[in-house]
């Protein structure tokens, strides 16, 4: 295997094709024409694609939650519901752990003994286990359109699976699928095996296909500074775009200070173009997409719809394309159907009483964006020049030297040397630097907005502040005060 970010021919990607499908029976089943029959006769009201592009040009901010459930009719009526009752633009389908470490044997135990149980004990739909046939009543069962959200690093099965089966997006990325999810699987394979799920999304755009890709954008979600993210984020994007996938949302997770949060989106959108146009990718749709709050979440249920409403707000003023949902439940774990709607019609009504309304570019926000967009170029710049002018091979080696760091990653490929932590308005700042490749005036604005803080609460900067902050927000708060 020999990484760089050059498009595939069919050749090299047909000699892989064979060995994935083989890697459980579902796979035998996937006929790419058929497929590709299939998708041409989706209608417009359920093609992810299309719906993105109207929304961007119509100024919307889209809903989608995130959800997923061992068996298919369950899972239909879970989909439905968080449609009707939910007022969902758009649907996902969150996949289990097992497939998503493409456990197989483990996911069909897992299907067996929900039937036997008759509720779910997988925390996701096991796609790859109910193959193109049982996928494809999910997708002939809901009117919507569909989303895979998962988090698996080698995701070339249920990549297959799942696109005959009809879905029309696919989220996740080499980067955002590894260093987050993973602790020992190497970032060069994650990344190869992801340019086979880009690849595959790029020979059906030659069909005239167009299947949506969304790069993981909150990456760890525990206070990533946005320039780390953007980072991550691009480069994902600029690794598709090579293999011709031709409608790509970028993600961002709330931080949390307005300013910081709305700036971050701008940033997004501004840096993804100058970047896609610079390396030649004209014909690519761009949207983006904010998560709402994915660190710690208050067990209240009154105070957790207060953190919703939060992100709601900040999606609807930011003008992003799409907001991913959080429940009530979000302390306890997977949310009922009906926590997961009422998170939904939160989000609604959040966003329908502010879309006639414009947040205006202050000096504070005009400041913050270019603070962002700064910090971004550094990172972007010295990956393509580690890479030797390639972002796939820089990728590995920026995160081998610290200039791509994603703070508390489970991976072992990430150094974990930058410290984030808040300012005293409660944006992420960096605490510890690392060894991100900032410009000394950048490092300096980071320095003294610790300092500030510091000064604020009479205690030295420290790694006290990292903790207090990753705590807050469950606690009520933002900003981790000394108690
Ligand atoms: C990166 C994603 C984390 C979020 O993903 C939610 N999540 C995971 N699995 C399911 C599921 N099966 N149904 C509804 N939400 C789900 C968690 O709650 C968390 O917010």
């Amino acid at each position: 295997m020999e990484l760089k970010n050059k498009k595939w021919t069919h050749d090299e990607f047909y000699a892989i094709r064979e060995e994935v499908l083989t890697h459980w029976p579902t796979g035998k089943d996937v006929n790419f024409e058929e497929a590709v029959k299939y998708h041409e006769n989706i209608p417009a009201k359920r093609h992810f694609a299309k719906r993105l592009v109207k929304a961007k040009k119509n100024g919307e901010t889209l809903t989608q939650p995130r959800a997923g459930v061992a068996l298919i009719d369950e899972h239909i009526n879970l989909l439905n519901f968080l449609k009707n009752e939910g007022e969902a633009d758009l649907l996902p389908s969150t996949i289990d752990s097992y497939t998503r470490q493409n456990q197989y044997k483990e996911a069909q135990n897992g299907i067996d003994e929900s039937l036997k149980a008759g509720r779910s004990l997988l925390n996701g739909f096991p796609a790859v286990n109910h193959g193109v046939a049982g996928v494809r009543r999910v997708v002939e069962s809901v009117d919507a359109p569909l989303q895979v959200r998962h988090g698996t690093p080698d995701a070339r099965l249920l990549g297959e699976i799942t696109i005959a089966a009809g879905y029309t997006s696919y989220e996740g990325g080499g980067i955002s699928y590894n260093i987050p999810y993973a602790k020992s699987v190497s970032l060069e394979k994650t990344i190869y095996d992801w340019q086979y799920c880009d690849r595959m999304i790029g020979i059906y755009a030659e069909h005239g296909i167009e299947i949506n890709r969304e790069p993981f954008g909150p990456l760890t979600g525990t206070l990533v500074p946005p320039s780390v993210s953007h980072s991550v984020a691009i480069i994902e994007g600029i690794l598709a775009a090579e293999q011709g996938v031709k409608n790509i949302t970028l993600g961002y997770g709330q931080c949390g200070n307005l300013i910081q949060d709305i700036a971050a989106i701008k940033a997004l959108e501004q840096l993804a173009e100058e970047y896609m146009a610079k390396h030649g990718y004209n014909d690519c749709v761009l949207t983006t997409v904010f998560h709402q709050w994915m660190g710690g979440f208050p067990q209240d249920e009154a105070k957790a719809f207060g953190v919703i409403s939060w992100g709601a707000a900040t999606a609807a003023l930011a003008k992003a394309t799409k907001v991913i949902v959080k429940t009530p439940h979000e302390a306890l774990g997977i949310p009922t159907k009906e926590a997961n709607a009422q998170g939904l019609r939160t989000t609604k009504q959040m966003i329908n009483m502010l879309k006639d309304q414009a947040f205006p570019m202050t000096t504070e926000l005009e400041l913050e964006i270019n603070i962002i967009k700064a910090e971004t170029r550094c990172i972007l710049d010295k990956v393509f020049e580690l890479g030797g002018n390639d972002y796939a091979i820089g990728a590995v080696r920026a995160f081998e030297a610290g200039v791509l760091d994603v703070p508390f990653a489970p991976s072992r490929f990430s150094l974990n040397k930058i410290l984030p932590a808040r300012d005293n308005n409660g944006a992420v700042r960096l605490f510890d630097v690392g060894n991100l490749p900032f410009t000394p005036d950048l490092v300096t604005f980071h320095q003294d907005k610790m300092a500030e803080r510091a000064k604020a609460e009479g205690r030295a900067p420290s790694f006290q502040m990292v903790i207090d902050d990753i705590y807050a927000i469950s606690k009520g708060n933002l900003v981790g005060r000394p108690r």
